[in-house]
C-alpha cells in the first residue's frame, strides 16, 4: 500500500504555507489540486528537495541483545534499523532513542517526517554513502535525498527492533537504500533521546521503553564500540514541539500520573539499559529541567500512534495481547519486565493495559462502559405509555392463608376456565376477571422471595396483599412483611383472612396494624383492607377489587411498542429443554426469536409459554411467561434486556461476569459505618438505612429517638427496623436488600445470620453503650470516624454443664463448636441470643490441666472473671479487638 502524504502536513514540514505550496507545486506540475489533496511519499520527497530539505539519517545498531531474546523476537517486533528525518541545523548531537511500532497502516504523516526507509534484513540492507556501518549484517543507512531518484514504491518498510544504534559521524547526504522496502506488517523503530549512565535496574528486556527525543538537539554521543559520530540538526523549532507534545498529551490514553510514571522511568530506565558509554552522556546531558518534557513526548517526527485499542473498564491479558496481535507469552514476558507480573487470564485495568500496549506501539482508547453504551435506555415518552395490569406479591405470617389465597385467586381467572387449563407454575400468573381486566401475581408466596429480589435490585412488585389471619391476628412475620413493603415503598392491600371461623376477629387485627400505620379507609386512613375467607372463596372478588382499585391510584403504565426488558422471575434447568426461565415482561413486547442479555448470561427467545402451559409468540408489560433459549441459567431477580445483536447480548454477558468475578474477589460490605461518609461524599448516599436490633425494649426505644436525632441535612437515618431479640436471618436480608447496616445492641446475630451476613455482605455492628453507638454513627456522617476496632471472632462454645466450686466460683463445663477458645481472649456470654455478659476467661481447663487454647470438637472448662451467673445453654462466644484504620 502506497503511503501518501497531506499536503498541509507537507506544507508544516517545509515551514510555508500550504496554499503557497499548493501554488508552487502546481508550477512545478505535481498533481495536486488544493491544500487537501496528497502526495505519494516520492513526490513529497521531491518536493522536500526542491524546497532543499533532506533528511537526517539516524542509523541504528542493534542492541548487544542476549542471543536468547535474539531468537524470541517475534514478527511483530521485527529489528530495525531506523532512520531520522533530515534536521535543520544541526548542532550538538545527541541520543535519541525512540521505539515505535509502526504498521502497514502507518499514518503517511508518521512516515512522511520519518522519511525514512528501513531495511529488515541482510539482503536488503541499505547503505549510507558516507559513514557505512561497520557492523555488518544489522545496520541500514538511507539517504533520503536520493529517494527522489529512486522509484520506490512505498516506504512501508519494516523496521527491526534495535537496542543499539550507530550514527554516521559527519551529516551526509543519504544514500538511496539499496533495494526498495518491502512491507511488512509493522516494524518498531527506536531513537535515542537520552543518554545517561548506566544504573542499577530492576530488570533487562530486549525491549526498551519508548523515549521521546529532546526537542531542541539531538546530540548523538559515540558508540563506543565503533566510534563513529554523528552531529545532527535541531530537529523542530521549540513552538513546534510544544504542539506536538501537547497533541499527543491529548491523544495519550494515559493519565497525567501514568505519563509522568512512564516518563520517569524512562528517564530512569531507558538510557541505561541501552548504552554504556557514561562519559558521551554526560557530555550531552540535557539541561535537568528539560528532561522530563523531552521524554515525556513523541519527537515532532512521530505522532502519536495511530493505532488504538478500545477497552472497557478492564480487559484480560489474553485478549489484549490477541486484539494486538502479539503471543500472550511476549505480552506477560513484558509486563514481568515492568514489574507488574500478570497471567494470561488475569483482568488489568484500563491504565495498566495502556502501559502494556504502549509498549508494543499500541495506544489504549478507554470506552465508556460497554453496558452503557449498548443498553443506553431512553424512557418512554409520555404518548408511548398505555396502562398495563398490576404486579401482586401475598405477603404474610405463616399460616395465615397466603398459599390457599392464592390458589383462590387462581380460580377466578374466567381465562383458565376458557383454555381448560390449570394454571401452570411458572413462578407467576396472571388473572384474568370477568370485565377483562387481568391482575398479574406473583406465584411465591411471603417475603423471602420478595426481599431475595429486592436484594438483587429487582423491584418486580407494584401491590402487597398482606394477609392477616382473622383469628391470629399480627404476627412476627406480619411485621416483618409490612417493613419490607414499606421499605421497598410498595403500599399494601390487607386481606384478614379465615373471617369465617368462629374465633375471628377484625376489628382486632384492624387495631394491630393501625398501630403499625396501616390505617384502614373507615377509620381515616389510606390502607384498604377487605374480609376474606380463602378456604371459602368469601370475599376474593371484593378484595380484587381493591387491589386493581389501589392498582388505579398508582396509574401504572409502560410503553408497550418497544424492544422488551423485564426480570427474571424464577428459573430450572429442563432436562429436555434445557435452561428455562420465567421472565416477567415490565416494558415493551417480547417476540420470539428476540435476542437477550438477562443477567450474567443471554441468548435468543426459542419458544415462550405462558402460565397455562400455552405456546405465544408475543407478551406485552406485566405478562409473565416462561422463556427457552437461554446460554445458562439466569438467576431470579436478573434483568432482562432485548438487544439487537447477539454480539452484544453476548459482550455485555461477558463483560457482567468479568465484573461478578471481580466482585467476588473484592468483596466489601454493601455499606459499612466505615464507608459512610465515603459514600456520603460521593453522593451515591442520601439516607443512612439501619436495621437495630436490642436486648429490650427500653434500650430499643432510647437507641431509636438517639439515632433519629443525629440525622442532618444531608443524611436522614432511617430505622428500618427496630426489633428484640437475637439478630435473625430476616434482619439480615431486610438489611441486605434495603443497603442497610445491622446494629445489634447486646444482641447477636444467630450463627445462620451471620453467614448470611457475610454472603449478603451485610455490616453489622455490635455495641453495648449507647453513646459509643451515637458518636460513631454521628462520626461517620461527618467522616471523623476513629480507626475501627474491629472485632474478630474466634470461637464459640456451648455450656453443656455447671459445676459450682466452693471459693473457686462456677465453672463452665463447655463443648466448643467453632475456632478454638484461648484464655486470652475476650469472652462474651449469650443467653437466646442476648449477651447477658462480657469479660475475660479466668481460666480454662481440660481434664483438670490448665490449657491455653481447646479447638473445636473438644470438651473444656470454663471459669469467667467476675461472672458465675452462667447457665446450661448459654454460649462463650471469644474474640479479638483489632485496630484497623479506617479507609476515610
Ligand atoms: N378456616 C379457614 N382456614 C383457612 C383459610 N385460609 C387458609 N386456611 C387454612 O390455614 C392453613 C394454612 O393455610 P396456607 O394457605 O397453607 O397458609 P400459608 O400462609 O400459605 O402458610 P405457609 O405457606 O406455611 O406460610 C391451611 O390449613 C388452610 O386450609 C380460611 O379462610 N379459613
Amino acid at each position: 500500500m502506497t503511503k501518501r502524504i497531506k499536503l498541509t502536513e507537507l506544507a508544516e514540514e517545509l515551514h510555508i504555507e500550504p496554499k503557497e505550496l499548493v501554488k508552487k507545486l502546481k508550477a512545478e506540475g505535481f498533481p495536486v489540486k488544493t491544500t487537501l489533496s496528497s502526495l505519494s511519499e516520492e513526490d513529497a520527497e521531491k518536493v522536500r528537495n526542491l524546497y532543499g530539505k533532506k533528511h537526517e539519517i539516524i542509523v541504528f545498531r542493534k542492541e548487544e541483545i542476549e542471543e536468547k531474546n535474539k531468537e524470541e523476537i517475534t514478527p511483530e517486533e521485527p529489528k530495525v534499523e531506523s532512520v531520522e528525518p533530515p534536521l535543520e541545523q544541526p548542532k550538538k548531537k545527541k541520543l535519541v532513542l525512540k521505539k515505535k511500532k509502526i504498521s502497514e497502516e502507518l499514518k503517511v504523516e508518521e512516515k512522511l517526517k520519518l522519511e525514512e526507509t528501513i531495511s529488515e534484513t541482510k539482503e536488503e540492507k541499505p547503505s549510507f554513502i558516507e559513514e557505512p556501518s561497520t557492523e555488518k549484517g544489522d545496520k541500514v543507512s538511507l539517504e533520503v535525498e536520493a529517494l527522489k531518484e529512486e522509484k520506490v514504491e512505498s516506504f512501508e518498510t519494516s523496521i527491526q527492533e534495535v537496542s543499539r544504534f550507530e550514527l554516521s559521524q559527519t551529516e551526509t547526504p543519504l544514500t538511496e537504500p539499496s533495494q526498495p522496502k518491502t512491507a511488512q506488517p509493522s516494524y518498531e523503530k527506536r531513537v535515542v533521546t537520552e543518554f545517561k549512565p548506566r544504573k542499577e535496574r530492576g530488570f533487562k528486556g530486549k525491549e526498551q521503553p519508548v523515549v521521546s527525543p529532546p526537542k531542541e538537539e539531538i546530540v548523538l554521543p559515540e558508540e563506543p564500540k565503533i566510534g563513529e559520530k554523528e552531529d545532527f540538526k535541531k530537529k523542530k523549532k521549540e513552538k513546534d514541539f510544544r504542539e506536538e507534545k501537547k497533541k499527543a498529551k491529548k491523544k495519550s490514553a494515559f493519565g497525567k500520573r501514568e505519563k509522568e510514571r512512564i516518563d520517569e522511568f524512562f528517564i530512569e530506565e531507558e538510557p541505561t539499559t541501552l548504552f554504556e558509554e557514561k562519559l558521551e552522556v554526560e557530555l550531552v546531558k540535557p539541561k535537568e529541567k528539560d528532561k522530563k518534557e523531552r521524554v515525556s513526548d513523541r519527537p515532532p517526527t512521530l505522532p502519536p500512534k495511530e493505532r488504538k485499542i478500545k477497552i472497557f473498564e478492564t480487559i484480560q491479558v489474553s485478549e489484549l495481547a490477541k486484539m494486538m496481535g502479539v503471543k500472550v507469552s511476549e505480552l506477560i514476558k513484558k509486563a514481568l519486565q515492568m514489574g507488574m507480573p500478570v497471567t494470561a487470564n488475569q483482568s488489568i485495568d484500563a491504565d495498566i493495559a495502556a502501559i502494556l500496549a504502549d509498549e508494543f506501539g499500541y495506544q489504549i482508547e478507554r470506552a465508556p462502559i460497554e453496558e452503557e453504551i449498548l443498553l443506553q435506555y431512553i424512557p418512554p415518552s409520555p404518548e408511548e405509555l398505555k396502562p398495563r395490569p398490576p404486579v401482586i406479591t401475598v405477603m404474610g405470617h405463616v399460616d395465615h392463608g397466603k398459599t390457599t389465597l392464592l390458589d383462590a385467586i387462581r380460580k377466578t381467572d374466567v381465562a383458565s376456565k376458557e383454555a381448560g387449563g390449570i394454571t401452570q407454575h411458572i413462578g407467576a400468573y396472571t388473572v384474568k376477571l370477568e370485565d377483562g381486566r387481568t391482575l398479574t401475581f406473583i406465584d411465591t408466596p411471603g417475603h423471602e422471595a420478595f426481599t431475595s429480589m429486592r436484594a438483587r435490585g429487582a423491584q418486580v412488585t407494584d401491590i402487597v396483599i398482606l394477609v392477616v389471619a382473622a383469628d391470629d391476628g399480627v404476627m412476627e412475620q406480619t411485621k416483618e412483611a409490612i417493613e419490607h413493603a414499606k421499605a421497598a415503598k410498595v403500599p399494601i392491600v390487607v386481606a384478614i383472612n379465615k373471617i369465617d371461623k368462629p374465633e375471628a376477629n377484625p376489628e382486632r387485627v384492624k387495631s394491630q396494624l393501625a398501630e403499625l400505620g396501616l390505617i384502614p379507609e373507615e377509620w381515616g386512613g389510606d390502607t384498604l383492607m377487605a374480609n376474606i375467607s380463602a378456604r371459602n372463596k368469601i370475599g376474593i372478588n371484593e378484595l380484587l377489587e381493591l387491589v386493581l382499585l389501589q392498582a388505579e391510584m398508582l396509574e401504572l403504565k409502560a410503553a408497550y411498542d418497544r424492544p422488551a426488558r423485564g426480570r427474571i422471575i424464577e428459573s430450572k434447568l429442563d432436562k429436555g429443554r434445557g435452561p428455562v426461565a420465567t421472565v416477567l415482561v415490565q416494558e415493551g413486547t417480547l417476540k420470539e426469536g428476540d435476542i437477550f442479555v438477562a443477567g450474567l448470561t443471554y441468548g435468543r427467545v426459542r419458544a415462550m409459554f405462558d402460565s397455562y402451559g400455552k405456546r405465544v409468540k408475543e407478551v406485552t408489560p406485566s405478562m409473565p411467561v416462561e422463556v427457552l433459549g437461554f446460554e445458562e441459567l439466569p438467576q431470579a431477580g436478573d434483568d432482562f434486556i432485548v438487544l439487537d445483536s447477539e454480539e452484544k447480548a453476548k459482550k455485555i454477558a461477558e463483560y457482567r461476569q468479568r465484573k461478578a468475578r471481580e466482585a467476588e474477589t473484592a468483596k466489601e460490605a454493601k455499606i459499612s459505618l466505615e464507608k459512610l461518609f465515603e459514600k456520603l461524599k460521593e453522593g451515591e448516599l442520601k439516607e443512612l438505612n439501619i436495621v437495630l436490633k436490642a436486648d429490650t425494649q427500653g434500650t430499643l426505644e432510647a437507641l431509636q429517638a438517639s439515632l433519629l436525632k443525629l440525622s442532618t441535612d444531608k443524611v436522614k437515618v432511617n430505622i428500618i427496623r427496630a426489633g428484640i431479640g437475637a439478630i435473625s436471618e430476616s434482619d439480615v436480608m431486610l438489611a441486605s436488600a434495603s443497603n442497610a447496616i445491622v446494629i445489634g445492641f447486646n444482641v447477636k446475630p444467630s450463627s445462620q445470620a451471620r453467614d448470611l451476613a457475610k454472603k449478603e455482605r451485610v455490616d453489622i455492628k455490635f455495641y453495648d453503650v449507647i453513646y459509643q453507638l451515637t458518636d460513631d454513627v454521628k462520626k461517620a456522617m461527618a467522616g471523623l470516624l476513629e480507626p475501627e476496632i474491629v472485632e474478630e471472632i474466634k470461637g464459640l462454645a456451648e455450656v453443656r454443664a455447671i459445676f459450682k466450686i466452693p471459693k473457686v466460683g462456677v465453672v463452665a463445663g463447655c463443648y466448643v463448636k467453632e475456632g478454638v477458645i484461648n484464655r486470652n481472649y475476650n469472652v462474651r456470654v449469650i443467653r437466646d441470643g442476648v449477651v447477658v455478659y462480657t469479660g475475660k476467661i479466668a481460666s480454662l481447663r481440660r481434664f483438670k490441666e490448665d490449657v491455653k487454647e481447646v479447638a473445636a470438637g473438644y470438651e473444656c472448662g470454663v471459669r469467667i472473671e467476675g461472672f458465675n451467673d452462667i447457665k446450661e445453654g448459654d454460649l462463650l462466644e471469644t474474640f479479638e479487638l483489632k485496630k484497623v484504620s479506617q479507609e476515610l
